[in-house]
């Protein structure tokens, strides 16, 4: 590749590199991040034929798509949990012994059921310290989070393994550094830097666009203290003049985005930058569906999941429309759960001391909880319905039920972006619901003739004429089944040897006897429409998911869903006291506007003033309309 097609900030990269310099490459949305990132390794593989170099990304979809971008023998690209596992796993001994460290460090999160314990506790291991989705620290499994405590210990406490991750990459990228967990970032910039081998570490990003509250956020303290050189990538690719300037005007650093100079960008036309179209609308009128019809969406398809969507910020506030209702309502609101929970909470708070060994139903009895906020029983025994689901637990021994936990993200987990994810470690999604993913998306796969996958994913085998038209057959079955329970499709597909019940399936049922019978009564055709909406056809998705992507027309509604953390009102009436608040609000909505390649409408159920003044100072008054 020749030199002057570089752009150049990736011609900048390179001279930080000449300097031993490690550096940052941060840009706000639609400047071509991603692009820089694949063009620089593209240059790097090709100037440094033996050189080796990790990419690692936020998720899966991601790892594959600059996989194929680059396609190279010597870029291993991977999520930061496969990436940092890969480089301990192997010292077995060394990973024991901090393993232990951080069981027994009153600091650490890492606990495990024995309380503290001695060097020898993980002598007996036939497979030594393993990573997995869920932890069971007793038999040296650690999971998602514990995996980035226990690397950081690693690399900070062996210098010999900073050594070999140098000797073994030259360079080591981090693609969305923003959302990466400062003990990842430690690792990094300030571990590794005590090895004396040379190697470059490069990050990617935009801090306004960090909305993970787990995450680094920003690097400024390291730019400071002269560990990482900063690049600024100013230009914007995607987005209309109108959106840009809007954006602008959210951005707490100095970047200040303009339209790229590139006649051939996206948002170009005939070499001028287009206009596109920004919309505030309120009205006291909720439903969304009439809001849709009125003369400001012309043009706009909903059905077509590619072109428009239509942004909340919970999942609950989708699942209705979406088509999931009980589903969400059995994960995220059980009641009997969360009684359950209530009474766990009591007697840690108030120190009761209890014979577990009791029913549920007697140690609910016992507990008596009685404030308005909690589920007194009388409540369940007057409602039928609420009883029900209590009798079904109420005659189990508390020590069971104690360890029944429900919660949305078992339903939805989604930092993943696709269905492969699942079977890969990290996905919260319970082995239920992956289950149920595995039938539908091996009727999807049918039904978009994508036989080779098809093929590798079911048990059933086509060995004949006739089971290619009983294949045919049993697909399209299953894919009509949408009034059958989930119980009879799960049991049709292993029936049919489509999706046969594994042993991780098994043994959740069997362990969790509540939830499966609460889920299997549901028909499957509320699975099919959350498989739909979680796999990105419909066109509803929640504010977050939707980083990194792009859509000729976005719809944002400004609706807070009883979720604390965010708060539109606040973003709209200045109320920078409430600070975290504001501000992580102000992050997912510049995040949610810059989706929009061509028309962007905000929508405020029922506004007051200071909003709707608010609004037209940053969208003109001409772009504020009610309806
Ligand atoms: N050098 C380039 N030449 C042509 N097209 C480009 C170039 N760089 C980026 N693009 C295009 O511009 C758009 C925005 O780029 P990209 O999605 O990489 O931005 P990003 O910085 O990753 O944005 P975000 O932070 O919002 O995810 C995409 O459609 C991309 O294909």
């Amino acid at each position: 590749m020749a030199e002057e097609q570089l752009e150049i900030e990736v011609r900048e990269i390179f001279q930080c590199i000449n300097n031993k310099k490690n550096f940052l490459l941060s840009g706000g949305a639609g400047s071509g991040k991603t692009y820089s990132l694949v063009q620089f390794i593209r240059k790097a593989l090709n100037d440094n034929p033996i050189a080796k170099v990790s990419c690692v990304t936020y998720t899966n979809a991601a790892v594959k798509e600059i996989e194929e971008r680059v396609n190279h023998p010597n870029l291993r690209v991977s999520t930061i949990h496969d990436f940092l596992w890969d480089n301990i796993k192997n010292y077995q001994r060394d990973l024991k012994k901090e393993l232990i460290g951080l069981i027994n460090d009153e600091k650490s999160n890492i606990v495990s059921p024995d309380g503290i314990v001695d060097m020898t506790y993980f002598d007996d291991l036939e497979d030594g310290i393993q990573y997995k989705e869920y932890n069971r620290i007793k038999e040296g499994i650690v999971s998602h989070d514990e995996v980035l405590v226990l690397a950081n210990v690693m690399f900070k406490n062996h210098s010999l393994l900073c050594d070999i991750l140098k000797d073994k990459y030259q360079f080591i990228f981090i693609d969305e550094y923003q959302d990466t967990s400062p003990l990842v970032v430690e690792i990094f910039l300030e571990h590794l830097v005590k090895s004396k081998k040379e190697n470059i570490i490069g990050f990617f990003g935009d801090s306004m666009q960090s909305i993970y509250d787990d995450g680094i956020g920003d690097l400024k303290t390291y730019i400071e203290n002269g560990l990482i050189t900063e690049i600024q990538k100013k230009q914007n690719r995607r987005n209309p003049e109108l959106v840009i300037k809007l954006a602008n005007k959210f951005r707490f650093d100095d970047l200040v985005q303009e339209p790229s100079m590139d006649p051939k960008a996206p948002n170009m036309v005939n070499g001028v930058v287009k206009q596109g179209n920004i919309k505030f609308l309120y009205s006291e009128n909720a439903n969304l569906e009439e809001i849709k019809q009125t003369e400001y969406f012309t043009g706009w398809n909903f059905k077509d999941s590619k072109q428009t969507k239509e942004l909340y910020l919970t999942h609950n506030l989708i699942a209705d429309k979406a088509g999931f209702p009980s589903l969400m309502n059995i994960y995220d609101k059980d009641p009997i759960i969360r009684l359950k929970n209530d009474i766990r909470a009591k007697i840690k708070k108030d120190n009761i001391v209890i014979d577990e060994s009791k029913s549920f139903g007697q140690i609910v009895d016992f507990v008596a909880l009685k404030t308005r906020k909690q589920l007194r029983k009388d409540l369940i025994t007057q409602d039928l319905e609420l009883n029900a689901l209590y009798n079904l637990l109420k005659d189990k021994p508390y020590s069971d039920v104690k360890n029944i936990f429900l919660n949305k993200e078992a339903l939805i987990d989604d930092k993943k972006q696709d269905e492969e994810d699942e079977s890969k470690n990290g996905s919260k999604r319970d082995p239920l619901i992956k289950h149920l993913f595995k039938i539908q998306s091996i009727v999807h796969l049918y039904k978009e003739k994508k036989y080779n996958e098809f093929i590798r994913k079911t048990e059933y085998s086509i060995t004949s004429i006739g089971k290619k038209k009983e294949i045919n057959a049993i697909i399209s079955e299953i894919d009509n089944f949408s009034n059958k329970t989930i119980e009879e499709v799960i049991d049709y597909s292993d029936s049919k040897l489509i999706c046969r019940k594994d042993d991780k399936y098994n043994r959740f049922i069997q362990e969790n006897d509540y939830v499966f019978r609460r889920v299997k009564e549901v028909k499957y055709s509320e699975f099919q429409n959350l498989f739909y909406y979680l796999e990105g056809y419909t066109p509803f998705s929640t504010q977050h998911k939707i980083k990194g992507a792009e859509f000729e027309n976005v719809l944002v509604i400004l609706d807070n869903g009883k979720w604390n953390n965010f708060n539109f009102e606040y973003l709209f009436s200045d109320r920078s006291d409430k600070e975290s608040v504001y501000n992580r609000t102000k992050k997912i909505f510049y995040v949610c506007c810059t989706r929009a390649k061509d028309n962007l409408v905000l929508f405020f159920h029922d506004p007051d003033e200071t909003i709707v003044s608010q609004a037209k100072k940053w969208f003109g008054e001409e772009n504020v309309k009610k309806i």
